[in-house]
């Protein structure tokens, strides 16, 4: 069974526009596990234009599925994983002022670097994740970290998928088998949608969880955020 975790930065971005609290996100994430959804994940950026660190430790009370909070592991983010404990975090390695992640980690390079955070996040009693590009010259090097999972960025599958769904699932399908044989958990997302997910699903029994936020909540937009919810959670059936 692929769990569905949404991811709610953007209805941060939504209330942050205006200085009240509307949408009330914590709310939100309440309904959105009301409505089906097995996790709610979110990433707090350096400059906190949308979720806040704040939200963060608010989300740990409110949330009963499981929190996975994703972010590049600065001292501040450390800080924030220490006090928070999330059931999952998800190390990604984001510029500071990246518009959104744009790439998975390279494991080779920074391996004795994710090998002592991920040692410490585990000894908080987190899952640990990492990011990683569909690539299977990464994966031992992945489970070299002790990272429980991996989290497959599928920025480009979702980019591919309507010219050539076999070819922009192929890479995706052979990482996360490879990382199964070795024992690592599959997870993915970016740019995950009503169109592409489905088959993504079908194609990679290995599929632990998926965690989308920006196509949902646009969904949401014209659909209702319950609706659009459990349309998700039929595409992972
Ligand atoms: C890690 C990842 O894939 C991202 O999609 C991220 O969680 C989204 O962040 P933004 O909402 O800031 O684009
Ligand atoms: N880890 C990916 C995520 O949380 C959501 O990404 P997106 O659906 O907003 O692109």
């Amino acid at each position: 069974m692929t769990k569905l975790s949404v991811n709610i930065n953007k209805l941060a971005t939504l209330r942050n526009a205006r200085g009240h609290n509307r949408p009330d996100i914590l709310q939100a994430a309440r309904d959105i596990e009301r409505f089906g959804a097995e996790g709610i994940t979110v990433h707090p950026r350096p400059d906190e234009r949308h979720i806040r660190y704040q939200d963060v430790r608010d989300l740990k009370s409110t949330v009963t599925t499981e929190l996975n909070v994703e972010g590049n592991p600065t001292p501040d983010f450390l800080a924030l994983c220490r006090e928070v404990r999330p059931e999952q975090v998800t190390l990604v390695p984001d510029a500071p002022d990246a518009i959104t992640s744009n790439a998975g980690w390279d494991v080779i390079t920074h391996r004795s670097f994710l090998q002592d955070v991920v040692a410490e996040l585990k000894g908080l009693g987190a899952r640990v994740s990492i990011f990683l590009d569909p690539d299977l010259a990464l994966v031992e090097g992945a489970v070299a970290t002790g990272t429980d999972r991996i989290e497959l960025y599928t920025e480009a599958y979702a980019r591919h998928y309507l010219q050539d769904r076999e070819a922009a699932v192929a890479p995706y399908r052979a990482t996360a088998a490879r990382a199964g044989q070795l024992g690592l958990g599959v997870n993915a997302g970016h740019d995950l949608d009503l169109d592409n997910l489905a088959w993504l699903h079908l194609q990679l029994p290995e599929l632990a969880e998926v965690s989308i936020g920006h196509a949902l909540v646009c969904d949401a937009l014209y659909l209702g955020l319950e609706n659009t919810v459990q349309l998700y959670l039929r595409q992972l059936k």
